[in-house]
């Protein structure tokens, strides 16, 4: 592990501000008259403007404490290494792993991410007293960001402490840390609802006694963008200074914009903006958008989506469908106007590619589709129509849209048959199903028709739903009387569309095979039929269109 060049950017713009350079204009002066156009060549009309006084932003990701600080969030060690591993994969500079104090199993897996030989600097969160130190230096941690109360409402009713009481004992911890090789950051927790005298005091205490960094905290999302640029470019004015902002007011991206052009250098915040009550800052967020907006280079871009997946799929927290980079909607166009448009030149309803971060555009088709849409979606899967079989399934497609329901790949093509009086053999298709649960080995047991051969198998999994896709797999995976068929199964979505334990839900499933996908729904009952059915369903498409590709040959059902 190393301290990621994150002190040298913050000295070097502290000598920046401190230099007389700075007066010739060679770097431009914090809180500045504003943001100034650079004269960098772009297609657009939007001009990128220059964060004054900062050319360098350091991210520090706390999605494994403050993150794991989110009701019914919980990471095992094995989960919080896999999340540090794609932090610091992306670039991530600083990764709070935990908090020391919290429990044996904490302390374990804050050892096993600080024993994975990171490039990125690891930290433990620790609270104002001598033995979170000790529990922080026994994980082995490169340094600890040491909470310490700003706000009166914290010192005098949350600790029962008094100002001076609280400087005195920070300074001793400071110290005591920096002896123990420790690198530190102070943070002043609700910093922005405290007297901002004391705060400075306070935190230019710490730097005074050898903290590496202090932190602006925004501990419950009160502050606006005034009020922090006003706190931050006090603090920064005493030494490098960092932000951790909250949501609660939906001020977090701005809050840090805010802070970071008043002279802070390092923003906290998690991934997918996890955490307590509305959430810290997204880094995904901040990320895209200092690169967007403002040039400036933090971690790799391309590897957000994967990240936020990570976490997602560790933390339980869905991808929230309209949220920027991660979202399922984030790069996805459904009303005919933006398809069309869209078509015609990928950049017209999008700021920036969505290869940029990982992502692939999508055409969604509903209520609103149009023919362009439409016609783009039915050649992806090789299927031409002249103009009145494309207004008629246009008009199908939109009447499935007005019921309500997302129109999947399978969907379409349905319709589209239908339009055309086409009937097609299944390739693939389910006889049979049964599946348990409860015991300790969720099993299910699969019939499939696979062409003219029925194949039998079983498969276990973490539930009745995962038994089942396993079991599909063994089916086609081929045991020397048949071929082998394999898949990959993208997405899975379950919605209940009526409440209570007798719901009907519907399935939806997007699969791919090498470079075909396809989306697929189901509804049932019943919750494991509705997940196999539109798994085999989507198989079938999937297979008939690499036999129509291969021109209706048989060998093409089988896996290359
Ligand atoms: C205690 C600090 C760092 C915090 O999590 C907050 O202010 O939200």
């Amino acid at each position: 592990m190393i301290v990621r060049g994150i002190e040298e950017v913050a000295s070097r713009r502290l000598a920046a501000k401190f230099s007389d350079d700075n007066d010739s204009g060679a770097r431009p002066p914090r809180g500045g008259t504003g943001p100034e156009p650079t004269d960098e060549p772009t297609d657009t009309l939007l001009t990128r403007t220059q964060l004054t006084a900062l050319d360098e932003v350091q991210l520090l990701d706390t999605t494994l404490r403050d993150g794991e600080q989110m009701p019914g969030v919980s990471l095992t060690p094995a989960e919080k290494v896999d999340i540090a591993r794609e932090l610091d994969a992306a670039g991530m500079h600083l990764i709070e792993a935990g908090s020391a104090c919290t429990s044996e199993g904490e302390r374990e897996a804050i050892r096993r991410v600080a024993d994975e030989g990171l490039d990125a600097t690891v930290t433990s969160f620790a609270r104002g007293v001598k033995r979170d130190i000790d529990h922080a230096l026994d994980c082995g941690v490169d340094g600890i960001n040491l909470v310490v109360p700003a706000s009166d409402k914290h010192v005098e009713t949350k600790v029962g402490s008094t100002r001076d009481d609280v400087v005195e004992t920070t300074v001793e911890l400071v110290e005591y840390a920096k002896d123990h090789g420790l690198w530190v950051e102070v943070l002043g927790e609700d910093g922005s609802r405290a007297d901002l005298d004391y705060l400075e005091r306070l935190l230019g205490a710490g730097l005074d006694a050898g903290a590496d960094r202090i932190c602006y905290c925004d501990t419950v999302g009160a502050a606006d963008p005034e009020r922090t640029a006003e706190v931050v470019s006090r603090l920064a004015d005493r030494g490098p200074t960092s932000l951790h902002t909250h949501d609660d007011l939906g001020f977090g991206v701005a809050n840090v914009h805010a802070g970071l052009k008043a002279g802070a250098d390092t923003v906290h915040g998690t991934v997918m903006g996890v955490g307590e009550r509305a959430g810290n800052v997204a880094l995904e967020e901040v990320a895209i958008a200092l690169d967007q907006s403002y040039d400036v280079d933090t971690v790799e871009l391309e590897r957000l989506y994967r990240l936020c997946r990570t976490v997602s799929e560790a933390t339980g927290v869905a991808l929230p469908p309209n949220k920027a980079v991660c979202g399922a909607n984030a790069f996805a166009h459904e009303s005919g106007i933006h398809t069309d448009g869209t078509l015609k030149d990928g950049t017209m309803y999008e700021p920036y590619p969505p290869e940029t971060v990982g992502r692939e555009r999508r055409l969604v088709l509903g209520k609103h589709a149009g023919r362009a849409g439409v016609k783009a979606a039915l050649a992806e899967h090789d299927v031409a129509v002249d103009d009145d079989e494309l207004s008629e399934v246009v008009s199908r497609v939109k009447e499935l849209g007005d019921r309500g329901k997302r129109v999947t790949d399978a969907d379409l093509l349905a319709i589209t048959e239908d339009v055309q009086g086409r009937e097609r053999d299944r390739h693939v298709e389910l006889v049979d199903l049964s599946a348990t649960s409860g015991g300790n080995l969720p099993t299910a047991s699969v019939r499939l028709r696979v062409g003219d051969e029925e194949r039998v198998a079983s498969g276990t999994g973490s539930g009745p739903v995962d038994a089942g896709l396993e079991a599909v797999r063994a089916a086609l995976a081929g045991d020397g009387a048949g071929e082998g068929v394999s898949f990959e199964l993208d997405s899975y979505h379950v919605d209940a569309i009526t409440g209570g334990t007798d719901a009907v839900v519907t399935v939806e499933v997007d699969l791919s095979r090498g470079d075909r996908s396809v989306s697929v729904s189901s509804t049932d009952a019943d919750i494991t039929r509705a997940s196999v059915v539109a798994m085999v369903d989507g198989l079938d498409r999937l297979l008939a269109a690499a036999a129509d590709a291969a021109d209706a040959d048989p060998g093409a059902v089988a896996d290359d």
